[in-house]
This record gives structure tokens, sequence and C-alpha cells, in this order.
């Protein structure tokens, strides 16, 4: 048996970032991971996922030139692009071990579970801690229909070797609605199917019905209300059935309908680890029910959106918190995202806010003419902006654009220091350029 100041189970975003700072501390540390070090972002994630969205930005760029002063098209050469995707993923696992092992941390690439003693079993090594910590992540839910087993995955779609001509995703939230994109850009047949009549619910309705009016005028096919329950192989292809006699061949289907806590398998009871459907239950301290057991990242039950920067986030604040720190985790506002062309971002209070309450002033802008998008010839650019007129400061922020990466970050950081829009306005900002936009837009 080898001992430890902390445990961690997970060599993701959060369980890297925790093990790298505790070592500042001189702690002694171990991480479990039984997959890719590095996690779901830069391995089947976020990262790989924006690699491959370059092929809708470049192609959705040249095509909204056409007949402004560029002529011709280009396309997506998907294993092309893929391999592209590789060069960048493919090491990190390895480097990421690397880092940590050079840093002091004693990896163990083997399944974490507690054992009925309270240790932690890792492959062949029983280890023991003053601390565990269950950085575990979440994996892709799989709908428990007739076929399920014909579903593939964003993980399988972020390795795809080629693009199919036809593909359908089941469910349409965040990875839905951005693999779409991409594999149309790709030159397929795409269709997403959605169980109700909101999809991206976190985000203003209005401008989620733009994001689809968008899709399905490019030729994706977006249904709504559509309850698929059984999937049947017919020959290479695969023939999707649900309610209302819906019918639908296509030559893969991916399940977007959510992700699940890695959390079966790790032997919480052993433990009297409390848990729900979402995750493990933690309390101010991101402390769970067993006092030296804590949780940070995607695998925490949370209404907060499960994100990188936040795992990131909880990573730091552990840290702190493990070296004596007592006060209780504070999250400032969390930006988030939807990527694509264009991209739609929320930041701070909905824009429906401002619907019955005096206090707050929405300012709504078609940037769509704006020179920012003028220039390139982007279809839809559009702003909602909330603003307390009592203090005078951004509360909130919705963006559908292109650039809307760009600019809820920026909105982001007034509301986080709650700064004067007048303050905003004091700066000289570069021009012509986005920043210098939004002091039009509030
Ligand atoms: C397709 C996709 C796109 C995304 N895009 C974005 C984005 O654009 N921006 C953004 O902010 N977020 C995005 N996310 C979410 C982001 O990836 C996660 O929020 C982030 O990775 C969470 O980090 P984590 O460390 O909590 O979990 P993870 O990164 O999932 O790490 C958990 C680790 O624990 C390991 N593990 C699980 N069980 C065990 C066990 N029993 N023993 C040992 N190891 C175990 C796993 O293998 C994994 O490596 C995306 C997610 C997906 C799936
Ligand atoms: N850009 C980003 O920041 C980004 C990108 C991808 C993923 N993520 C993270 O990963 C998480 C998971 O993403 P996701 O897209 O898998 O989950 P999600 O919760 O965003 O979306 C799942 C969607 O599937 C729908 N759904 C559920 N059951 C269904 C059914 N039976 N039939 C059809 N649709 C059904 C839900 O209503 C929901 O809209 C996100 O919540 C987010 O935290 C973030």
């Amino acid at each position: 048996m080898k001992s430890y100041e902390v445990v961690i189970l997970g060599g993701g975003v959060a369980g890297g970032t925790l093990a790298h700072l505790l070592r500042r501390q001189n702690k002694t540390v171990a991480v479990v991971e039984d997959n890719l070090f590095g996690g779901t972002c830069p391995n089947r994630g976020c990262d790989p996922k924006k690699i491959l969205l370059s092929g809708l930005e470049v192609t959705q760029t040249v095509d909204n030139m056409q007949g402004n002063g560029i002529s011709g098209h280009v396309s997506v050469n998907w294993p092309d692009l893929m391999r592209h995707k590789r060069q960048y993923t493919d090491p990190i696992s390895n480097a990421m071990q690397h880092s940590l092992v050079s840093d002091g941390v004693d990896t163990y690439h083997e399944h974490a579970a507690f054992t009925e003693d309270g240790y932690l079993q890792a492959g062949n090594n029983l280890l023991s801690a003053d601390q565990f910590v269950i950085a575990t992540g979440q994996r892709p839910k799989i709908l428990d229909i007739v076929g399920k087993e014909f579903f593939k995955t964003s993980t399988d779609f972020l390795n795809l070797n080629e693009m199919p001509a036809d593909v359908t995703f089941v469910g349409g939230g965040y990875i839905g609605f951005e693999l779409a994109g991409i594999a149309h850009a790709a030159g397929a047949k795409v269709h997403l199917i959605h169980h109700n009549s909101h999809p991206l619910k976190q985000f203003d309705s209005q401008l989620v019905n733009e994001v689809v009016a968008h899709l399905q005028a490019i030729g994706v096919d977006v249904q709504l209300n559509t309850d698929v329950n059984a999937i049947e192989k017919q020959g290479d292809r695969y023939c999707i059935s649900g309610d209302d006699k819906f019918k639908l061949t296509t030559d893969m289907v991916f399940c977007t309908a959510g992700r699940i806590p890695n959390i079966d398998t790790i032997g919480l009871e052993n433990m009297s680890i409390d848990a729900d459907a979402h995750g493990i239950i933690v309390n101010n301290y991101l402390q769970s029910s067993n006092r030296k057991v804590f949780a940070m990242g995607d695998v925490v039950s949370t209404s907060r959106p499960k994100l990188t920067p936040v795992a990131g986030f909880e990573a730091n604040y552990l840290a702190k918190h493990l070296n004596g720190n007592s006060g209780k985790i504070n999250f400032p506002e969390i930006p988030t995202l939807v990527f694509g062309q264009p991209s739609l971002a929320q930041v701070g209070l909905p824009s429906k806010v401002a619907d019955d309450n005096k206090h707050y002033l929405l300012i709504t802008n078609d940037m769509t003419k704006w020179y920012s998008y003028h220039r390139l010839n982007e279809p839809l650019a559009k702003a909602k902006v909330v603003v307390d007129r009592d203090n005078e400061t951004v509360v909130g922020a919705t963006v559908l654009s292109n650039h809307a990466d760009y600019l809820i970050n920026l909105f982001t950081s007034m509301i986080d220091n709650q700064m004067k829009i007048d303050d905003f306005n004091q700066q000289i900002l570069a021009y012509p350029t986005l920043a210098s936009d939004v002091q039009y837009l509030i």
C-alpha cells in the first residue's frame, strides 16, 4: 500500500490542475486515470471539436463573401482535417501524464474504485490518503431505446475517418448543435432531432429560434417535438423511428441527448458518499457527505454549466481549501457558448428578466448591417444586453454572431467587475474592432 496526502480520481482538467497546484504546496499527490490523461476537453471535447470547427469557419466565411470580392468555393477535406486534429490530440495524453510525473505527481493508469475498508484500488495498487478528490467527469448518455447499441457518441464523431453522406443527431443541446454544424460544413446531409420545442433550453428562446431557422435555411433538417424510440439496422444504414409515424433512414446516428456522471463503478457505497443522477452531492466547500472526500468538475451534482473553466476554477478553489483556506466557494459569472457560424453565447441575467422588472433595461440590437459584420457579409448578428438602471451596469448579455465568443468574454469581465457603463465608455479602444462596437450595445 502507498500513502499520500491527496489522491485524485480522474486526470482530466480538474484532476490534472489540482495535482499541479498541490505539488506547489509540496504535498504528496497521486492521480489515477483509467483512460486518457487530460480528460475530455483536450482529447474528446472542446479542443478537438474546435479544430474540426475550422472547416465550418473557413467554408462559411468564403461562402458569405461570394459576389463581394471573393469568387470560388472551398470545401472541407475531412480526412485531412481529421489528420490536422490528430496532430494536436494524439500527443496530449502522454504529454499531460509526463508533465504530472515531472512535477512529482505519482500517476496510475488504472481504473479507480474505493474498497470496503476505505482505500482506493487502482489496478493492483492499494492507495491510502488523508483526502480523496473525485474528478471523474461525465460520459455520453445513451438513450434507452430499441437498437440503442447502434448509437454513436460525440467521441466517435470527433474520431471519424470519413464523413458519412447522411448523419443524424438525436438531442438538441450544445453537442448536437455544434456537431451538426461541423458535419454540414463537411458536406453531410444532417438531421437534428429534438424531443420537445425547446432545444438549447438554457439560451434566449428567440435567438435559439433564429439559430434553428438559419440551420434550416442552409439545408440542415431540424425536427422538433420528435421522440425517437427505435433504431433498426438496414444493411449499411439505420432506420430511426419514433412517435407519429416518424421514420428516417441515415448512415450514422449520434446520441447527443446529454451526459451522465462517472460515479457508478467507483465504489461510492463503500465510503458513504451521497450522489444523485447528476453526480456527487457536495457542500459549499466541494466536500461530499464523507468529510475526507471532495468532488469537483463535471462529476459534481449541480445546476451550474459543466464546463472546462468551471472545472479549472473548482480545482483552484480546492487547492487553496485543502491548504487551510476556510472560505466557501464563490463562483463568478459563467459565460456559456454554443460554437457555430453563428455562435450563441450568454452570460449573467437572461433577457427575460427585463420583461416584468422595471429595474432592468433590455437593449436589443440587430448588428447585421454594422461594419464589423458587413465586412465579411455575415448573415446574422444580434445582441441583447440587460442593464441595471440604478447601478448603470451591465448584468446580462446574449450574443448571436460569428464573434459571440469574443463579445461574451468582454461582457463577463464587465459584469464581474461591476464596471459602470460610463467607465467602459471612458476607455479609448482600438477602432474599428469588435470591442469598439460595445459602446453602441450598452
Ligand atoms: C464534445 C464536447 C465538447 C465540449 N466543448 C466544450 C467547450 O467548448 N467549452 C467548455 O468549456 N467545455 C466543453 N465541454 C465540457 C468539458 O470538456 C468538461 O466540462 C471538462 O472536460 C470537465 O473536466 P473534468 O476534469 O471535470 O472531467 P473530464 O475532463 O471528463 O475528466 C475526468 C477524467 O476522469 C477519468 N475517469 C473517469 N472514471 C474514472 C475512474 N473510475 N478511474 C480513473 N479515472 C477515471 C476520465 O477518463 C477522465 O479522464 C465539452 C464536452 C464535450 C463532451
Ligand atoms: N461549447 C460548450 O461550452 C460545450 C460544448 C459541448 C458540451 N458542453 C458541455 O457538455 C454538456 C453536455 O452537452 P450535451 O449537448 O450532451 O447536453 P445538453 O444537456 O446540453 O443537451 C442535451 C439535449 O438533449 C435533449 N434530450 C434529452 N433527452 C432527449 C431525447 N430522448 N430525445 C431527444 N433529445 C433529448 C435535451 O432536452 C437537451 O436539449 C453541456 O451541458 C455542457 O456542459 C459544453
